[in-house]
């Protein structure tokens, strides 16, 4: 309540307090002593701040209720089917300045993948007779191998220069070590080349092959831990860590999950602390206009790498190489083995990420992370609105954080791959991913608590399915339900989100709720960013609806 009468000007209260009983009732007395007037003023004082206070807190609330509308979105899907990919096409939209702040520590991961498809190429060559089986292959990162007609080793072709190879890219395979250890605690980041693991002492559960590279002994059940993920400190988020090995007095800081693909743990800051430019890492001395960057510190990774780029680019080209490649059925192309058509330009020593590379950039997801935005301005939220975004870890193991979620989410976005007809998972070879993809969406549409959230589903990879199809991969070989139907990309597309939108039909508990089916390729920014807009509009729209707002 105003009551700023109370400080009228005397000739003001008196004109006043002919007409306002308020004012009446609040005169002084007629006959009030000096001490009276004393006490009277300051009461009036107190009232005065006591009722400034108020006003100023009914304000405040006011306000924060304009302020902004919070807008959660849970993407959801097995791993490698590109959630973390479109929370990065959500931050280039509508966070570019976060994007770019990050960019440059992308590099590290980059070269990481790099690395990563090496040491593959150099397992899957290997004459060793205790090398490397398909089997094998197959539980390592196998979002790339396709699952039928196993060749045996025998009849496999040999690579001649196999022994040339391996020595001369050995500085790559411990570079690998470094790559991780910078990742997982880029802190250490001074010590690194101190703390840079020697053959022999890798974390217990690791181990080098015959061959003197890093391979990782089969994971023992993962010890699932309750921690707490940096972004939610009150959301629990399992995450997997290696014992402690008897190399280091400290709990390693290298993370392996089924599959054996590289995980970082979610309290890593990389992102923060490799991404900084540090007064080395100027693009420019302040002076001498002299070029000062990462390229001139000897203990940049990127040296190793340009070192060994044309054993790399001859590797990757030699025809017998692909040969062996495609008798083990191996295509590393379609993970996160892009950059090997690229060798020369992201070894280069003043490479720096573009959008795409980083668009590319594979570290798999461990816990839950939270990516908040705020959304400018707009009529119906004064405040403008603000988005929270969960990306969570896809594999097998991470699934189970997934449902704290559930409650309190005004959307999902399910990213469905149905280029990965053909392969398997990760975590368990014997499960194709498609099929697990088909169950994990039945999961979701028929979840009761889910049942007022939108849903949106990307029905993602199609560049990589129309590609697999025009190579004359057969979709009903892998599923035989899809019977004798053209195997061409729209035929083949089309098929897919009639069988997922029946599936929503058939099991969602809200008849009422639509389900919307977008084809992506969330790698490609211009056609993501335009079906991005539309989803946030829809999110926006449905949510103004149902809160009464609109
Ligand atoms: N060609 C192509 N590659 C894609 C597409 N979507 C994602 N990728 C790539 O597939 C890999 C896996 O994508 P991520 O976004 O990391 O997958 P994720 O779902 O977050 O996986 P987890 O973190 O393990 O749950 C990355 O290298 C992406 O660049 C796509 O539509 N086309
Ligand atoms: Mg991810």
């Amino acid at each position: 309540m105003d009551r700023r009468h109370l400080q009228l000007a005397p000739t003001t209260a008196r004109r006043r307090s002919l007409s306002d009983p308020l004012a009446v009732a609040l005169q002084p007395p007629p006959n009030e002593s000096p001490e009276q007037r004393i006490v009277r003023l300051q009461a009036e004082e107190d009232a005065k701040r006591r009722s400034d206070r108020i006003d100023r807190m009914l304000k405040e609330s006011h306000k924060e209720q304009q302020r902004k509308k919070v807008i959660k979105i849970l993407l959801l899907g097995q791993s490698e089917s590109g959630k973390s990919t479109t929370l990065k096409q959500f931050m280039l939209l509508h966070a570019p300045a976060a994007f770019n702040a990050e960019r440059l520590a992308w590099r590290f991961v980059i070269y990481l993948n790099l690395v990563r498809s090496i040491r593959r190429i150099l397992d899957a060559i290997s004459p060793e007779p205790d090398g490397e089986d398909i089997d094998d292959l197959e539980s390592t990162e196998t979002a790339s191998i396709i699952i039928s007609g196993r060749p045996s080793s025998a009849v496999a072709g040999s690579v001649p220069a196999y022994d040339s190879y391996r020595r001369r890219l050995a500085p790559l395979l411990d570079l690998e070590q470094r790559l991780i250890q910078l990742l997982s605690d880029p802190e250490d980041n001074e010590e690194q080349e101190a703390t840079h693991l020697p053959r022999g002492q890798l974390p217990q559960g690791s181990s080098y092959a015959s061959g003197g590279h890093v391979a990782v002994s089969p994971p023992t059940p993962p010890p699932l831990s309750a921690g707490l993920s940096t972004s939610m400190p009150s959301r629990p988020a399992p995450r997997i860590t290696i014992p402690r090995g008897p190399y280091s007095s400290q709990p390693s800081p290298v993370t392996l999950s089924p599959g054996h693909e590289v995980a970082i743990p979610p309290r890593s800051n990389w992102k923060k602390a490799l991404g900084v430019v540090t007064r080395n890492q100027s693009p420019k001395g302040a002076h001498t206009g002299e070029i000062h960057g990462w390229w001139e510190d000897p203990h940049d990774p990127v040296h190793v790498m340009s070192r060994c780029a044309p054993t790399m680019t001859e590797l990757w080209r030699d025809p017998k190489v692909r040969q062996r490649l495609a008798e083990r059925r191996l295509r590393l192309e379609e993970s996160s083995g892009f950059y090997l058509n690229e060798i020369d330009r992201v070894t280069a020593k003043m490479f720096f990420p573009t959008d795409a590379d980083v668009l590319k950039a594979r570290l798999k997801t461990t816990g839950v992370i939270e990516h908040s935005f705020t959304l400018a301005k707009n009529s119906e939220f004064r405040g403008g609105v603000e988005w929270k975004i969960y990306d969570v870890g896809g594999a097998r193991p991470q699934r189970q954080a997934w449902a704290p979620y559930f409650d309190d989410v005004n959307a999902i976005i399910f990213l469905a791959p149905i280029s990965s007809f053909d392969q398997v998972l990760a975590e368990d070879p014997r499960v194709n991913r498609l099929d697990d993809t088909l169950q994990l969406w039945q999961a979701v549409v028929s979840n009761q608590l889910l049942q007022k959230v939108n849903i949106i589903l990307f029905l993602n990879k199609c560049d990589l399915l129309k590609r697999k199809l025009e190579s004359g991969v057969r979709l009903n070989h892998y599923m035989t339900s899809y019977k004798d139907r053209p195997n061409d990309y729209d035929t083949v597309s089309n098929y897919f989100r009639l069988k997922f939108g029946a599936m929503h039909l058939a099991h969602t508990p809200n008849k009422a709720r639509e389900c919307y089916i977008h084809f992506t390729s969330v790698t490609d920014t211009r056609n993501t960013q335009t079906i991005i807009s539309s989803v946030r509009d829809f999110i926006l729209t449905g949510n103004l609806r149902s809160s009464s707002l609109m």
